[in-house]
């Protein structure tokens, strides 16, 4: 398949946000915008500003200064167009794999019970859980749980998918399994991505675009367009070109 070309209309614009928490500038005029159906992750070291940068988007931080809007509108809170899930698990340990997606749908007025299990059922399907709806956090290994926070976030249809370092506590090979998924998942349903990652090897197999920051004051240094063909196997990350984006984008990050 060629590289997807199409120019995408906005759909996260972050404006000239900046966020202070007491005197550390977490945020310092950040402007960004995610395209429809775009995959974009954020790199950069440690106290760059991502999380905040994602808070702001997901509604639970408000900006110092600047707008935060989605589809046009400002963004004042959380909301159901935008799904999150961050690196450990906030599943409810004493609900089922099921139970937890089900309660996130719990908000869905116009949901009878029966199609708020069935929904459930269906994305567990699609993280591939069959088998596992009745097992509870507990006796589910650390991929496995963030499959559930997957299939809890895509549950209710958003438009934004937020990540937050999901795959960060996993180990190497369960990491990639479920970054394979989540190009699975994110081709079937082609929603915004804005992934937070410490992996540039990460970011560059799955994303459309990297951000790159650099700390104190958190800034966005520079964005790269990664034009890799889609669907992407794991081999291309033995290709010279990925390796070009991986150079630059370390060297960047190094540099900051
Ligand atoms: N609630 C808060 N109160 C005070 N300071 C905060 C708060 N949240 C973030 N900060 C500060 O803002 C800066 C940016 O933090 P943030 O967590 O956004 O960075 P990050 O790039 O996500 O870091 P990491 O990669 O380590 O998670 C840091 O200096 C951090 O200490």
């Amino acid at each position: 398949m060629a590289t997807d070309t199409t120019v995408r209309a906005p759909k996260v614009v972050v404006d000239a946000v900046t966020k202070r928490f007491g005197e550390v500038t977490a945020l310092d005029e950040v402007s960004l915008v995610l395209g429809d159906r775009e995959f974009v992750s954020v790199v950069g070291a440690s106290g760059c500003g991502k999380s905040t940068l994602l808070s702001v988007i997901a509604g639970l931080e408000a900006p110092t200064d600047g707008i935060a809007s989605i589809g046009g509108t400002e963004i004042l809170g959380p909301g159901r167009d935008r799904g999150v899930v961050f690196q450990t698990s906030t599943l409810l340990p004493w609900l089922s794999a099921l139970d937890n997606v089900v309660f996130a749908l719990d908000g869905e007025a116009d949901m009878t019970r029966r199609q708020r299990v069935d929904r459930a059922r269906d994305v567990l399907h699609q993280v591939g859980l069959d088998g596992f709806e009745r097992s509870f956090p507990a006796q589910l290994s650390g991929g496995m749980q963030q499959r559930v926070a997957l299939a809890r976030s895509l549950a209710y249809g958003p438009d934004v998918l937020l990540m937050d370092e999901p795959f960060g506590a996993l180990d190497a090979l369960t990491r990639r399994t479920m970054q394979e998924l989540l190009t699975q998942v994110w081709e079937q349903h082609r929603m915004t991505v804005m992934l937070i990652t410490h992996d540039i090897e990460e970011a560059v197999f799955l994303s459309d675009r990297v951000v790159a920051m650099t700390p104190r004051p958190g800034k966005v240094a520079a964005e790269f367009t990664i034009d890799l063909p889609r669907p992407r196997d794991p081999e291309v990350i033995g290709s010279p070109e990925f390796h070009g984006y991986y150079a630059e984008i370390l060297g960047l990050i190094h540099r900051g």
